[in-house]
């Protein structure tokens, strides 16, 4: 069977009503990075970009977001560092092994600002919110999967309720362009 993420593959419950959160720890066997989530999640989706963290042999990452006060590092905050300072989504990841805790934006006109981007399998806790749909499919050929073995990546994705698109999901894009519209006045505020 093809394998696409280890929290995907096998499908995966709903989320359970009444979660409001838990634990995300690092791979670090002892002094792992330990970062509270006050919330459920939302918008939970497979990422093919290059930048989102993946496990082990993973082809896509699972990324949902949450309210950035809902994030909170409980331990080994030393140890994290930003992976790439310049991009949109600052990425603050282990760097003794390399997992990503969490993503933040800082640009206050960013269409999610005050969302973080976190990794909900990091956590022991049942309940958060399942995927929903699959991002940047396309993507995943940047890290080097064969192009040829799209329609069946797309096939799969779709099999598992994942629709497959190639930026966000549409009502994700539409909102983004309406935050845009709304910034330079082609929208009223
Ligand atoms: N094709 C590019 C797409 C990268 C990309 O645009 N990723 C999306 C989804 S995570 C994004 O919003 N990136 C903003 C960022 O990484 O800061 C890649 O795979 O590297
Ligand atoms: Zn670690
Ligand atoms: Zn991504």
């Amino acid at each position: 069977m093809l394998k696409l993420h280890p929290s995907i593959d096998n499908g995966f419950p709903p989320a359970s009503p009444d979660f409001h959160g838990g634990t995300l720890k690092c791979k670090c066997a002892t002094n792992p990075v330990a970062v509270e989530i006050g919330a459920q999640t939302a918008h939970n989706h497979a990422c093919g970009c290059t930048k989102c963290w993946k496990p082990e042999g993973a082809v896509f990452a699972q990324i949902a977001v949450v309210g950035r006060d809902k994030v909170s590092v409980a331990s080994g905050s030393e140890k994290l560092q930003i992976v790439d300072p310049s991009a949109t989504i600052q990425r603050y990841a282990c760097k003794d092994c390399g997992t990503h805790m969490y993503g933040r934006i800082e640009n206050t006109k960013h269409p999610f600002y005050g969302l973080d981007f976190v990794h909900t399998e990091l956590s022991d806790e049942m309940g958060w919110s399942p995927p929903e749909f699959a991002a940047f499919v396309s993507s995943v050929i940047e890290s080097g999967v064969n192009p040829d073995r799209m329609p069946e990546i797309r096939a799969r994705l779709t099999e598992l309720g994942l629709s497959p698109y190639d930026a966000l999901s549409p009502a994700l894009m539409d909102a983004i362009a309406t935050h845009v519209a709304k910034q330079s006045g082609a929208l009223p505020a």
